[in-house]
């Protein structure tokens, strides 16, 4: 079990060094500060669990300590100890916001209680994150959790979804979430990237051939249409599909039969499908690009996904996550770390989000990830392309109506009032911009 460390300020040495004994006896790591810059300096430079601090101490008080650890070490649990007696003290430390108070002279027990308290309130945190994950898909925006409301909705019914976002935001870890929350699960997940495989193979990667059937065939070969049976296949960049297979996949689509190339027999398959495009694939229809039957076929209900930057709550949540499995719970990131995560753009998202992430894990050698190193990980600043003003007002629009249905929990006739629009203006407005 890994100790919690305790980081004990007071400028009485002598008190300070009896504490970290009584704590060293009980098992617990600590560190002593004497002044609240110094306590400010470990903060950046080490992982720490729990903060007790004295209140009167020369150039920085207790409060003041505490105002800098609430802006920089968010949630970090801070204690508060007091003079014999002085109850306004410690009544004005709870409302403030430190998480309790020991009088002084400290009682061991009431010191080991106090700490053994503080800990819970740490671990209950962590509780509370657990609960933002579904299948794979880690999250905490209210956009995400929208999108997660609806993937439950839709998972266990068999309709065909198209799954929208920029490339990166995780399409194929939702499509993997709807196939492991329905009555396939228990079936094969089969995932092709049509962008990846090229044109000529794409037809007997999906359909599969008999021997001979073309220059190569050396044996015959199961498609992937029918190894997904029973179970799903995710179709990813299928506005990546040349239009002559196209036609081919909406007729399985109409028929839920496979016939292999070259081959006679036709094999009845019974596959959910998902399909996936970072295209804009109506637009594709419009120019002709994407045959509109097979949209349709595909689209029953879409699922857009949105991109990192429009969900600023999840990056930390994620980034933490990304860190504690790529350094095997040995790493943190520092404050310093996470604020130049958020003030990111994320062209890449969440795919990009865990590369850099694995850059910092690489670069630091010690437990705290730093800004200097979290500087070196992310791409250079130059590289932050600069939004023209219609993308910006496209991308404000979009986020804006989000909030709106989110503050109206869905409720789109709540939402438009909101918005001081009229109904049909407001779902105009949703459907230019792809929102359910
Ligand atoms: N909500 C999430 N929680 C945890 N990890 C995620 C989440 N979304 C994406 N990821 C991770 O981010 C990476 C990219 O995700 P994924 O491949 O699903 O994106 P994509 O949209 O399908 O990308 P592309 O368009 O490039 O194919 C993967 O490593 C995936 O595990």
């Amino acid at each position: 079990m890994s100790l919690a460390t305790i980081l004990l300020v007071d400028d009485d040495h002598a008190l300070a060094e009896l504490l970290a004994m009584r704590l060293l006896a009980n098992g617990y790591h600590t560190l002593c500060a004497h002044r609240g810059t110094q306590a400010l300096k470990i903060l950046r430079q080490e992982v720490i669990d729990i903060v007790i601090t004295d209140l009167k101490m020369a150039h920085m008080d207790g409060f003041e300590l505490f105002e800098n650890i609430k802006k920089h070490h968010i949630g970090l649990p801070v204690i508060m100890m007091t003079a014999h007696g002085s109850i306004p003290d410690a009544v004005d430390a709870i409302q403030q916001g430190f998480l309790s108070f020991l009088s002084k002279p400290i009682d061991s027990q009431a010191l080991l209680s106090t700490i053994e308290n503080a800990l819970e309130h740490t671990q209950t945190r962590s509780v509370i994150t657990d609960q933002h994950r579904y299948f794979g898909i880690t999250y905490q925006s209210s956009a995400m959790q929208q999108v997660v409301k609806h993937i439950q909705a839709l998972a266990p019914s068999n309709v065909n979804i198209l799954i929208q976002g920029e490339s990166g935001t995780g399409k194929e870890v939702t499509a993997k979430a709807i196939h492991q929350a329905s009555e396939h699960a228990n079936g094969p997940f089969v995932a092709i990237n049509c962008a990846a495989v090229p044109a000529h193979l794409l037809e007997s990667e999906l359909f599969g051939h008999k021997k001979g059937a073309f220059t190569g065939a050396i044996s015959d070969k199961t498609g992937l249409l029918q190894s997904a049976d029973g179970g799903t296949i995710l179709l990813d960049e299928i506005g990546d599909m040349p239009l002559d297979l196209q036609v081919k996949v909406l007729r399985v689509l109409q028929e839920r039969t496979v016939r292999p190339l070259g081959s006679h027999i036709e094999h009845k398959i019974n596959v959910r499908f998902l399909s996936a495009s970072h295209k804009d694939l109506q637009q594709a229809v419009a120019n002709k690009e994407f045959r509109e039957d097979l949209y349709y076929r595909l689209n029953v209900v879409s699922i857009t996904l949105p991109a990192l930057r429009q969900r600023p709550e999840d990056i930390i949540l994620l980034a933490e996550q990304f860190v504690e499995t790529l350094s095997a719970h040995e790493k943190h990131l520092s404050p310093q770390a996470m604020t130049h995560l958020i003030n990111y753009h994320w062209p890449g998202n969440i795919r990009q989000l865990h590369n850099v992430c694995e850059h910092a894990v690489v670069l630091s050698s010690n437990k705290l990830i730093t800004e200097d190193i979290m500087t070196n990980a992310l791409p250079l600043q130059s590289e932050h392309h600069f939004q023209g003003l219609n993308d910006a007002k496209k991308q404000f629009e979009q986020e804006y109506i989000q909030k709106v249905l989110s503050l109206c929990a869905g409720n789109v006739a709540e939402a438009a009032k909101l918005a001081q629009r009229n109904r049909s203006d407001f779902y105009k407005l949703m459907k230019k911009h792809d929102i359910n």
